[in-house]
């Protein structure tokens, strides 16, 4: 039956995924590092001091000194497809597009900078998805990033008159796909090695110690994950937590301390994994790779290795699918 005029016909029904990282500069370059390190650091999930006290400091201190060394930090990584950041979400993206089939788009946006969590779900929207899955990528919850991914996309659908059905995926820090896939890539990076670690530590991105004391499950969340790899990998394991800002007391200990002070405990041969990013990044790519390996071998460290992210790699994507399938499952029964 044709479709009164003031109705147009709409394509088929579609389910989205959209894959939500924290984001990046768009270039590695001190003005597009200040635009972005200005929208991050104005959220109010990431920095949790009254506006009154901190865009003072934040527009007069910070966004005039830190762009300029962030940028040497994102230079030093810079890919020929961007940020790497974005670079490897953007792939994971185009490995998972098709897993679930035809009516299923796998899609990608950023919490801060582009492309944005709301021109990806109009744009999922425009083509015909009626339900989409919102994947904060971040196993570990944690306000300052999967809340507020996922603020920002409710945000977005409270402008819609017609909104799409939405849910998101939950955090998976002790999900058995997400730690046999983490044992499986570590275990292959160190097969690879040319010496045997005397050490592995796991590093974390920080937060706030007033944040583990106000509630945020981020921290039980990372040693979770940690005691599982453990178990699973059958050896110990240093927790650590790095990427430190600002004054406050950070969740500790600190990974530059703790790969500073391991050479001096007989530890002179190292592997370092940060099973907490999804993708590699100016934080694992310059902070731990580059800069943990000159704090390492500074203080008579001899080997040092930094194991990649699970990446877009064919056990990272496989473990991707396990997790989205199962948040699908209901919506894919009733198509
Ligand atoms: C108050 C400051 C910060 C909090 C809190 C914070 C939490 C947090 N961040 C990630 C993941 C990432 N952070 C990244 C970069 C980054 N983080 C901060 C500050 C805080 N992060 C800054 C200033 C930066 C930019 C780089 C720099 O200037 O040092 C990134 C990488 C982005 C990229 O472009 O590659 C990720 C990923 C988590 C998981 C987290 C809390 C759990
Ligand atoms: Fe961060
Ligand atoms: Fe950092």
């Amino acid at each position: 039956m044709t479709p009164p005029a003031d109705h147009p016909a709409l394509p088929p029904s579609k389910i989205g995924v959209l894959l939500v990282n924290l984001g990046t500069p768009d270039e590695a370059r001190a003005p597009a590092v200040k635009r972005y390190l200005a929208e991050f650091l104005s959220d109010r999930r990431v920095v949790e001091i009254p506006p009154i006290a901190w865009q003072p400091i934040l527009r007069g201190i910070i966004l005039n000194t830190r762009p300029k060394k962030s940028a040497h930090a994102y230079g030093q990584v810079w890919t020929d497809e961007g940020s790497p950041l974005a670079a490897v979400t953007r792939a994971q993206a185009a490995a998972l597009a098709g897993s679930f089939g035809p009516d299923v788009l796998v899609d990608w946006g950023m919490r801060y900078g582009n492309p944005s969590i709301a021109s990806r779900l109009d744009a999922l929207k425009a083509a015909g998805c009626e339900r989409i899955l919102v994947a904060p990528l971040y196993p570990q919850y944690c306000a300052a990033t999967t809340a507020t991914a996922n603020d920002k996309a409710f945000a977005h659908l409270a402008t819609l008159r017609w909104q799409p059905a939405l849910r998101t995926l939950p955090p998976y820090y002790d999900d058995p796909a997400y730690i046999q896939a983490l044992k499986d890539s570590v275990e292959e990076s160190l097969a690879r090695l040319e010496f045997v670690p005397d050490a592995i530590v796991v590093s974390f991105h920080g937060m706030p110690k007033r944040t583990l004391e106000l509630g945020d499950p981020y921290h039980c969340h990372c040693q979770k994950t940690a005691r599982l790899l453990s178990d699973a990998m059958g050896r110990e394991l240093i927790v650590a937590f790095q990427s430190r800002f600002g004054r406050a007391e950070w969740l500790g200990p600190a990974t530059d301390t703790t790969l500073a002070t391991l050479p001096g405990k007989g530890v002179r041969k190292v592997a370092i994994v940060a099973p907490g990013f999804s993708a590699d990044c100016v934080e694992t790519l310059e902070e731990l790779a580059i800069r943990g390996r000159e704090s390492f071998e500074g203080a008579g460290g001899t080997h040092f290795a930094y194991l990649p992210c699970l990446n877009d790699t064919p056990g990272g994507i496989q473990m991707l699918q396990t997790l989205l399938r199962r948040e699908l499952a209901g919506w894919l029964a009733s198509a």
